[in-house]
């Protein structure tokens, strides 16, 4: 707990800063991002092209480091890539040349631990890939490929679920179909759940909160809660209150788009406020 009332976000992000050091120069992806997720919450992040949003779901992740604030899961900094988060990106990545069971394994053989396999089974039956599992991924449709990404994921029984962009490339029925999906894993496992798209339905349909980011530098801009009760149905998402937040949200992310740009800050000045 901390010295107040609040207790520990399951995932707290602080003042995040990242500069990407490239041949043209200095690039400013996040400056000074908070933003703090309680456990057991599903909450996407939308925002402008470019805004940062993938930088700060892996630096979430730990894939990579921040130029200065920091990241903490359960009060804990993350300092790297750990077991207990788990990623799903828009490519399913799994190996061609593996099974779909032993796409699932590799995980464990790495960290040489003995798979749960009754979860397994539970999930693979769950995202509806019972007895698929000697398929090759060529055999696979993109939607099977990704459910098999989730199930991957979700093996190692990781206490946040990081998901960046992982329907985008699905036709939208398809989409739909997975969205349902996680909710349905979500009521499951209460995972917490934190999940970029482009998407602001899909953003709506799966959320207990839509967090809008700036124009990059990226920074929280704005924040919905959604007080959809679940299971949410295709009949809620055509409410005139879905259609509302909809347009709310969109009119905040056209408006990042063409504010603007503040003066951006030089590397120096972020490293001489580096803690
Ligand atoms: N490895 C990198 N090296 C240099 N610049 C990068 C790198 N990764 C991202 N960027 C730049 O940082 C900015 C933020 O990128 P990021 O991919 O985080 O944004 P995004 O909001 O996820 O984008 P999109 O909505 O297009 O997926 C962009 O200008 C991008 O070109």
């Amino acid at each position: 707990m901390n010295l107040g009332d609040a207790p520990t976000p399951k995932l707290g992000v602080q003042a995040a800063t990242k500069i990407y050091h490239t041949a043209s120069g200095d690039l400013l992806a996040l400056d000074r991002c908070s933003l703090d997720i309680k456990a057991n919450e599903i909450v996407s992040i939308v925002g402008p092209s470019g805004c940062g949003k993938t930088t700060l779901l892996w630096s979430m992740s730990g894939l990579h480091g921040l130029t200065s604030g920091e990241i903490r899961l359960d009060g804990i900094k993350i300092t790297g890539p750990r077991p207990d988060i788990g990623i799903v990106f828009q490519e399913a990545n799994l190996l061609p040349w593996r099974n779909l069971d032993a796409n699932i394994r590799f995980p464990f053989e790495i960290k040489g631990e003995k798979q749960d396999r009754a979860w397994i089974a539970h999930l693979l039956n769950r995202v509806g890939l019972d007895g698929f599992g000697g398929k090759f991924p060529r055999e696979l449709s993109g939607g099977m490929q990704q459910r098999a990404a989730i199930v991957r994921a979700l093996a190692l029984k990781p206490s946040v679920l990081l998901m960046d962009e992982p329907f985008g490339a699905l036709d939208s029925f398809t989409r739909e179909e997975m969205n349902r999906l996680v909710e349905e894993i979500w009521l499951d496992t209460k995972t917490t759940i934190v999940f970029i798209t482009h998407s602001i339905e899909e953003a709506i349909f799966l959320s207990d909160r839509v967090v809008v980011l700036s124009a990059r530098p990226g920074r929280v801009a704005k924040e919905y809660r959604v007080p959809f009760p679940r299971p949410r149905s295709l009949e809620i998402m055509a409410t005139k209150e879905v259609f509302d937040l909809t347009n709310r949200i969109k009119m905040d992310i056209v408006g990042e788009r063409t504010r603007p740009k503040p003066a951006e800050r030089t590397s120096a000045e972020i490293v001489r406020i580096r803690p």
